[in-house]
């Protein structure tokens, strides 16, 4: 499966700009790379200019969901359609979509853990729906946004109900560029699954982000890694029965002694 990660610098506040961009990248990917599979950063309609949100954010999904079904389904091609910033009831979510290549939405996330380094907190909702496997091409695939990555609870989750690729969309900051890399490599290796990942570049309001947008294999091998100063786009495409040759090399599912672990499953 051919993946084309993006790896965008986001313009603040500003939607329909920043639609704009993805739409003219994917065509660019479209045509030069036929990639199975884009995937987009974290919050990539607004970035984090969390005080101009309840102007700003996508109303029940909307415009966002029908921008990517359509883009999906005029270029046959999956979207991990990364999060933005969605009012829904009284909350604004940090929601990711997953639409398939025929433009149909087949998952929808709301981030669980709200990142108080950000502020997260004070301007969003955190989601109450539990995360879940999704499958394209019959592959089962997970999904976590940014600051999820620090709770292994929620990756081993996603394992045990039969991810073979968990996917993180991500803004994370320079400051803690060292966690990014090694918590994907852990839950790479812990997991023995894939984890690719898509994390913005650029700065917003003193924060500079640090890219390094990661292809992990079961292994817990890099086997892409983005620069942590530029926009770019990566292109990998991931062999799954890596998934299955580690899993049975190193049979850590098989070993596990659940009664043991004290409250958890
Ligand atoms: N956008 C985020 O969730 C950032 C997470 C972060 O900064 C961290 O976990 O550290």
């Amino acid at each position: 499966m051919k993946h084309a990660i993006y790896q965008m610098d986001i313009i603040p506040g500003d939607p329909e700009n920043n639609r704009k961009r993805v739409k003219e990248w994917l065509e660019k990917q479209v045509k030069e790379e036929k990639p199975d599979i884009v995937v987009l950063p974290e919050m990539w309609t607004t970035a984090y200019t969390l005080d101009q949100l309840d102007h700003i954010a996508d109303l029940d999904g909307e415009p966002t969901r029908s921008f990517l079904k359509e883009l999906a389904k005029t270029h046959q091609v999956h979207i991990i359609g990364g999060s933005f910033a969605n009012k829904a009831g009284d909350g604004i979510y940090n929601t990711a979509l997953v639409v398939n290549n025929k433009g149909e939405e087949i998952y929808t996330y709301d981030k669980i853990h709200l990142v108080p380094m950000l502020n997260e907190p004070k301007y969003l909702t955190g989601g109450e729906k539990h995360a879940h496997v999704f499958e394209l091409d019959g592959i089962k695939m997970g999904l976590l946004i940014c600051y999820d990555l620090r709770f292994p609870e929620l990756a081993r989750e996603l394992a045990l109900a039969g991810a073979e690729v968990i996917y993180i969309v991500a803004e994370w900051p320079s400051a803690r560029k060292d966690h990014w890399k090694a918590l994907q490599l852990a839950r790479a290796i812990e997991n023995q699954c894939y984890v690719v990942s898509s994390n913005r570049i650029g700065s917003y309001d003193g924060v500079k982000f640090c890219g390094a947008s990661l292809v992990v294999d079961p292994w817990g091998t890099i086997i892409k890694e983005g620069s942590e100063e530029q926009e770019e786009t990566l292109i990998e495409a991931v062999d799954i029965s890596n998934v299955e040759r580690i899993r049975k090399e190193v049979p850590v599912f098989k070993s596990r002694v659940p009664e043991m672990y004290q409250g958890w499953k």
